[in-house]
């Protein structure tokens, strides 16, 4: 299977493109005003619609309520919503079933004990995407953590590996924790909020360079 691979926080039409034109498989629209990659929903939207039948669409939010969840699923129509905040099991899984849509929860991991709480979202999600812990903001904060308790984890579900990822360290994350997803925003810009196409392409190019051969 190839690798998948998701750029996240695209806030303009060109940088949507850059990642389209890289071969991105998944594009990600913050819609969480404290980011500095925050997108309103009409503009979320409309890079929905450019991203249209070449790359699944990832609505990120935080921590957002049952109304604010149904009006940006309704106004963006993402193919996925990945929560990012303290999210409950039971919250997420609510979604899934009330909202008919595919749902992701990133999980910061501080050591395995985080991992073995993970398992609590197992059958209520699509795929957990592994983060380093929150920090200033609960995502996006450029940081990594340590990838050799991936690779030790007995993984139940879909997965997926985020934080500090950059076109220099994505083919030794992949090596190391056999990830099938890797999620970039930070490690893709050349200043916070602003992608860097160069950097969008060499991180799409040495992502798919570290893949395993069939
Ligand atoms: O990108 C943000 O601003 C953001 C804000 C709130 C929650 C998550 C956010 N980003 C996601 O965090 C991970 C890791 O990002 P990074 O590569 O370390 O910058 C990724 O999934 C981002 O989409």
């Amino acid at each position: 299977m190839p690798i998948d691979i998701k750029i996240c926080g695209l806030s303009t039409p060109e940088t949507m493109g850059a990642a389209l034109d890289a071969g991105a498989t998944h594009v990600g629209l913050v819609h969480f005003e404290p980011s500095p990659r925050h997108v309103p929903l009409s503009d979320a939207s409309e890079l929905r619609a450019q991203a249209r039948g070449r790359a699944k669409a990832v609505l990120l939010l935080v921590n957002a309520d049952i109304e604010t969840t149904s009006r940006a699923i309704e106004a963006v129509k993402p193919d996925v919503i990945q929560f990012h905040g303290t999210e409950t099991p039971e919250w997420v899984s609510l979604v899934r079933d009330q909202l008919k849509i595919e749902v992701w929860k990133a999980l910061g991991v501080k050591d395995k004990p985080t991992l073995a709480k993970s398992d609590r979202y197992i059958g209520k999600v699509d795929r957990l995407l592994f983060d380093a812990p929150a920090k200033a903001l609960p995502g996006g904060n450029g940081t990594s953590f340590d990838w050799s308790l991936l690779a030790e984890h007995n993984h139940k579900i879909e997965w997926g590996l985020a934080g500090g990822l950059t076109p220099d360290n994505v083919g030794d994350a992949i090596r190391q924790t056999g990830a099938s997803l890797v999620d970039t925003s930070s490690g893709v810009e050349s200043a916070p909020g602003i992608k860097d196409p160069a950097k969008i392409a060499a991180f799409c190019a040495a992502a798919r360079a570290a893949q395993p051969q069939e």
